[in-house]
């Protein structure tokens, strides 16, 4: 089963819903480092780079100490990452990359410039004076709806029947934000939106961390030991994966397009052998029976969700921020130790590290005539690290990255989700 067809009575917005120019390119700022520009850049030999760590730690003790928060984002500020400082002069070699397939389109739909922040902008009000409209993937009854909820109490969610819809509905301003899943605590990254994060231009403002407790839901009477088939999320899979082999070690698994879209599926057709793996709430949106409770792998399964909007927030020192990059080097991984050493010399904790395909350049041939061709994967790195950017230890750590990558981009800085924790029951039945 590839897909459900919605059939709800708040149809979930479609790629059909509305046109939209394709994907665009990476909707960057890029910069270039060299040695030209950057004099003291650290070269490519170990001992180059031994000595580089060692003035580089200097460096970083008599910045950090002694030097006051210099609000004026100049050269090499990552303030300026992201765009938001003064056009910078052609001598900071900044290459704004354009949005392929835009250049046709009237000038009300095209992406508009970056705007000076105000301080409107620390306040998610809507601006057309009804309430938030928040974007997610899936279908009512989705533990994205439920992130939504918590993200933006009394938000209007509206469904998007994929995650690039609702990236698209935010663009479009359809919707306010977008509430997107980005990891699981058993299940791992949700990888696709790490790809989409890149490739559209909404910035992270805030994150929502939502304990996800599973239920396996049937038609009413159906029975365990009749199952042959549960379908849900591959995400929800994955987290009841021991859980399932125990309770139905028969049945087969498919994956679909979300858990609530399960739950739907088997309701409109009437499947009396297939269970999904949903929430509770799905259970009684849809009619369906809770055949067993808490099913996931483990009581502290947690996904992490990421609230995204048009415009970045003002970052903020007055409580605990977390702020997220990408970059990469057109050299290579060899930067990867560099650039994280920028934090650690820091004391800045990195709370993630992934990577993925560099999709404009997935391989680098290396040739040498005596022994052949090495033919490296590239990668693009995403990292969240525990400060905020209006912390002077986080703009010197990413002066610093930027001067090790070819490509870094902020994608936003965010108040850390700081609930108490409460993990659901269940799990390891
Ligand atoms: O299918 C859903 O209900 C979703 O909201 C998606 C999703 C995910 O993508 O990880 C969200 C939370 C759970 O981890 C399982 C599935």
């Amino acid at each position: 089963m590839k897909s459900i067809k919605s059939t709800q009575a708040v149809p979930a917005l479609s790629r059909s819903t509305y046109r939209y120019p394709p994907p665009s390119a990476p909707a960057v700022c890029s910069y270039r480092s060299d040695s030209v520009r950057y004099p003291n850049a650290v070269g490519s030999s170990k001992c180059d780079w031994q000595s580089s760590c060692a003035v580089l730690s200097s460096k970083i003790l008599s910045q950090d100490m002694s030097q006051p928060v210099d609000p004026s984002p100049g050269l090499g500020s990552p303030s300026a990452v992201n765009g938001h400082q003064s056009v910078p002069s052609s001598s900071d070699n900044l290459e704004i990359v354009p949005i392929k397939g835009t250049e046709n389109l009237s000038p009300a739909v095209l992406p508009q410039p970056p705007k000076p922040l105000t301080i409107t902008d620390l306040s998610p009000a809507p601006m057309h004076g009804s309430r938030l409209r928040v974007a997610y993937q899936g279908v009512p009854g989705a533990y994205s709806e439920a992130a939504a909820g918590k993200a933006y109490p009394n938000c209007e969610a509206i469904p998007c029947d994929q995650f690039e819809v609702a990236f698209q509905a935010v663009e479009l301003w359809i919707a306010d934000r977008a509430v997107l899943p980005v990891e699981n605590s058993l299940g791992g990254s949700i990888h696709r939106n790490y790809d989409l994060l890149l490739r559209h231009r909404l910035h992270i403002v805030g994150e929502v961390q939502l304990p996800v407790h599973h239920c396996l839901l049937a038609l009413p009477g159906a029975r365990l030991e009749y199952l042959s088939r549960v379908i849900s999320h591959p995400q929800a899979l994955a987290q009841c994966e021991h859980t399932l082999t125990k309770l139905a070690p028969r049945a087969a698994r498919e994956a679909v397009d979300d858990t609530a879209g399960a739950a739907e599926y088997i309701a409109a057709n009437n499947l009396r052998d297939t269970a999904a793996i949903a929430s509770a709430r799905a259970a009684e949106l849809y009619g369906l029976q809770v055949l067993a409770d808490g099913i996931q792998d483990d009581s502290g399964n947690v996904t992490r969700f990421v609230m995204l909007a048009r415009e970045p927030i003002i970052p903020r020192i007055d409580r605990p921020f977390k702020t997220s990059i990408v970059f990469a080097h057109d050299k290579g991984t060899s930067v990867l130790f560099k650039v994280l050493s920028a934090f650690a010399f820091r004391n800045i904790s990195l709370t993630k590290i992934e990577s993925r395909p560099h999709r404009n350049r997935p391989i680098r041939l290396v040739d040498d005539a005596n022994v052949g061709t090495a033919k490296h994967f590239e990668y693009m790195f995403y990292v969240d690290f525990e400060a905020s950017l209006a912390d002077v230890r986080a703009q010197n750590a990413l002066s610093d990255v930027q001067e090790f990558t070819s490509f870094l981009r902020v994608l936003g800085s965010y108040p850390m989700d700081m609930t108490p924790w409460t993990p659901s029951p269940g799990g390891r039945l």
